[in-house]
């Protein structure tokens, strides 16, 4: 036997270490608990998808990953969830940061009533002083990250409003990677989509995954084991199996994410 036999592939080391990790955590809307004690790392420059009926909590868990539950009240979160090492459901955590470094992308296109340049120069202004040379690179840069530079690239002063669906959610992941973020949680990006609009995002995620660490929740089995390298199947607020995207859709362990999987719930 070699070295190489019992040395763990190269994929597998890069994930020893997570981006994010999950330990324990609970989480209550009121009283009432939606996650009841939620464990699992998301590797980094990986996607990890998360499925399960609607209600079993993938939003939700989505939400606390950037803490965006703290914009409402009587919303709460107990555990941990470590970016990198550090609690960031501490009290002390600066949150325009966290969200700097955990973007996000939502089900519906949600671009500011704004020209195309100013839905990506805006969020790079708030955090940021640069001048506008750098700026129209920033600009520009982004839009061909997100696949849309092509497209957009004669009508930057135009309204974002005025694109395509499809256009307009590549925008707002443009606006979203124009950040540098480290993580991007997805919530669903693709349901307001047509087929082509779909294919098209998800070979943008493909693509970005070298530089991002992806979550995403979609309810779209195929996009799941398409896009992703990991799945969490949750219900009813627990993670019921957490696996390679293909062991889950190929040879699940428990017999709930089977009966999922094949359609035969939820
Ligand atoms: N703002 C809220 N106030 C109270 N309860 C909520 C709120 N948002 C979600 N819930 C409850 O929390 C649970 C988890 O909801 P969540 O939206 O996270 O599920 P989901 O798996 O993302 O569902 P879907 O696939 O339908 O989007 C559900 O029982 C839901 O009713």
């Amino acid at each position: 036997m070699t070295l190489t036999d019992v040395m763990p592939a190269t994929d597998d080391r890069v994930a020893a270490t997570p981006k994010i990790t999950v330990r324990d955590l609970k989480f209550f809307y009121g009283s009432t608990m939606s996650l009841k004690g939620i464990s699992l790392a998301l590797a980094p420059n990986r996607v990890t998808a998360f499925i399960g009926p609607s209600g079993c909590g993938k939003s939700t868990l989505l939400r606390v990953l950037n803490r965006m539950y703290d914009l409402y009240p009587n919303q709460r979160a107990e555990g941990e969830v470590l970016l990198d090492g550090e609690n960031i459901l501490k009290p002390d955590v600066d949150l325009n940061l966290l969200r700097s470094r955990v973007g996000m992308v939502f089900q519906k296109p949600t671009p500011f009533p704004m020209s195309i340049y100013e839905n990506i120069a805006f969020g790079i202004r708030l955090y940021e002083k640069v001048s506008k040379s750098e700026l129209d690179g920033r600009v520009e840069q982004a839009l061909k990250g997100a696949a849309l530079w092509p497209e957009v690239k004669d009508k930057l002063q135009t309204s974002g409003l005025g694109l395509s669906g499809g256009q307009q959610q590549r925008l707002c992941i443009a606006r979203t990677i124009a950040l540098s973020p480290e993580v991007i949680l997805l919530d669903e990006p693709c349901s307001a989509l047509d087929p082509i609009s779909t294919a098209r995002i998800e070979e943008l995620i493909d693509e970005l995954k070298s530089r991002f660490t992806f979550a995403i929740v979609t309810h779209n089995m195929q996009q799941a084991a398409r896009v992703s390298d990991k799945t969490a199947f949750m219900y009813l607020g627990e993670l019921i199996e957490f696996d390679d995207t293909r062991k889950i859709f190929t040879s699940p362990s428990v017999k709930q994410t089977q009966a999922y999987i094949t359609g035969r719930f939820g």
